[in-house]
């Protein structure tokens, strides 16, 4: 597809779905339930909520399901906060003409149903309400609602939703149906659809897009399309400083390998996702820029995610024709690898941050005492910030960046480094990435230990604590170099966001804040580092 045919009249299998009307829907006063709002806590039911009002699920009902056993119920169900409100529509009685809508104190608020357990699928529920202190309210009280609950989110966002229909094993198509449209359309989205035709087709959507039309890109698919997203950006004509800027990218949970969500969403959940995601904030986060090859074959690549070379790799990418065996593939492959002595020799060059473990734990609660995002004035992207800076790979590394001792890089079997905490749903690989602290978390381990110390490492990944082991190389690097120096090329990998590159010498460095994304008060969710 050309750069000129990406336009909104020509797009082949795209649909656009515009949620905004907003006719005042029509009920009978016996259907309404009278209500308070406060600015501080939200919306105080005054009365029992009708039992046909919840034709397949009462929110008692959900209530007492979820916490049978438990003394006490985890909220007041008679307040719904205003966290948990999706969407709020003036609404008009059958006796009375329709109010208009700067008047309104009838509304209908639609609402998810409070939830512990981010794994669970979100319910959502209505109500229509008659608001009694109307008049300690501004005159718009929907508007009130809803700038309440999306309070510096967007309420009603315009997203371009890309879907890899092969995600998640083919899955991903019935994940989007039954999940994420649904909590979509109840906020009012508005959606424009994109199925992925082949490999590389988002990069080319994201390179072609009109940006002005989109608040957010919602991958629904693995990390591979955030991937291309992001180069879709770079390679156009401004480097993606205009994208970068305007479009924040995010993923709901619907390929294999969902990083992007779990480290921002908090969850592998679809429909919990999607509404966290429309509660998030606009924030920055670093992105890599990754090189190969030297004058005109060299190409520099973004990552988001992680780059990888030894067990790791070879495991994932090196597994690929055991794909059938599901993600267990992985696991196998590692333990291969571990249990035969794997090594991966290679001469690595480090631009240190921080080269020590308490360093990295006080810079942690620094970054984390000072830095919140409320979604508001983000620091602008320029070409500056785009720019790659470090030498050319035929030449030598800058007299500031160290070599990693050969005992260690000789007999390397882990290199990966990464930018954000979980690579899956149970490896917090990461737990002291931050979205923009300028830095890579480097995790390297060599093949000296035996094959049991370096499983109960790899073990001990699922809840965050390998980085204590002694073991355990943990740095924060702004870049790298690493010379691959296997004997047999043909038979590793080095994978970049878990796609497969060349396998040959790569620098890495770090843009900071480049990349917006969405994030629950600023930050990553919580690993064993930060909670
Ligand atoms: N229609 C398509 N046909 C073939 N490949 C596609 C298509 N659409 C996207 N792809 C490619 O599929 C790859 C994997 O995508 P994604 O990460 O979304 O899914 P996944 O289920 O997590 O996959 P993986 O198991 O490979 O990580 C990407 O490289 C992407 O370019």
């Amino acid at each position: 597809m050309s750069s000129a045919s990406f336009t909104k009249s020509s797009l082949v299998n795209i649909q656009t779905k515009s949620a905004l009307a907003s006719q005042s829907l029509i009920y009978h006063k016996k259907d309404l339930i009278r209500a308070n709002i406060t600015l501080e806590s939200g919306i105080h039911l005054l009365e029992q909520l009708p039992a046909d009002s919840q034709p397949s699920e009462s929110v008692l009902d959900v209530i007492y399901n979820c916490c049978k056993g438990q003394d006490t119920p985890p909220y007041d169900e008679s307040i719904i906060p205003f966290k948990y409100v999706i969407n709020a529509e003036p609404i008009a009685l059958t006796e009375t003409d329709s109010e208009d809508d700067e008047q309104c104190h009838l509304v209908e608020v639609t609402y998810a149903l409070p939830f512990k357990d981010k794994e669970r699928d979100l319910k959502i529920s209505k109500v229509k309400l008659e608001i009694e202190n109307k008049n300690d309210l501004p005159p718009s009280i929907p508007k009130f609602i809803l700038s309440s609950a999306y309070n510096n989110s967007i309420a009603r966002p315009s997203v371009l939703v890309l879907i890899n229909p092969h995600g998640g094993k083919g899955q991903a198509k019935s994940i989007y149906k039954k999940e994420i449209l649904p909590v979509l359309q109840a906020a009012k989205v508005k959606i424009t659809y994109v199925e992925t035709q082949f490999h590389g087709h988002a990069t080319q959507v994201a390179r072609d897009l009109d940006v002005d039309l989109y608040d957010i890109i919602v991958c629904c698919s693995g990390d591979g399309i955030p991937h291309e997203v992001i180069n879709g950006f770079y390679s156009r004509p401004d480097k993606g400083v205009l994208a970068f800027n305007k479009v924040a990218v995010t993923q709901l949970p619907c390929g294999s390998g969902n990083a992007l969500s779990l480290s921002t969403h908090g969850t592998g959940n679809a429909s919990v996702a999607t509404f966290q995601m429309l509660k998030a904030h606009r924030a920055k986060m670093d992105l890599m820029a990754v090189t190969q090859g030297t004058g005109p074959t060299k190409t520099t690549k973004l990552s988001f995610l992680s780059q990888c070379y030894g067990v790791i790799a070879d495991s994932d990418i090196g597994t690929e024709h055991l794909r059938w065996l599901g993600p267990i593939r992985f696991e196998i492959g590692v333990a291969q690898k571990v249990f035969s002595g794997a090594t991966y020799p290679c001469d690595l060059f480090v631009k240190y941050k921080i080269d020590n473990k308490a360093e990295i734990i006080n810079h942690v609660n620094d970054y984390l005492t000072n830095h919140s995002s409320d979604g508001n004035d983000l620091p602008e992207v320029t070409e500056e910030n785009l720019r790659v800076l470090g030498p050319d790979l035929s030449h030598p590394v800058p007299q500031d960046w160290t070599r990693i001792p050969d005992h260690l890089a000789h007999n390397l079997n882990i290199l990966y480094v990464g930018n954000m905490p979980y690579v899956s749903a149970d490896a917090q690989f990461f737990p002291a990435a931050l979205p923009s602290d300028g830095a890579m978390d480097m995790i390297l381990t060599d093949s000296t230990s035996s094959a049991f110390k370096t499983a109960s490492i790899l073990m001990a990944v699922e809840k965050g604590t390998h980085i204590d082991d002694e073991r355990v190389h943990h740095s924060k690097v702004s870049s790298y170099r690493l010379i691959p120096n296997v004997r047999d090329h043909g038979r590793h990998y080095i994978s970049i966001d878990g796609e497969n590159f060349p396998f040959e010498a790569f620098q890495v460095e770090v843009l900071p804040g480049v990349l917006t994304v969405l994030l629950q008060d600023g930050n990553f969710v919580e690993t064993s580092v930060t909670k």
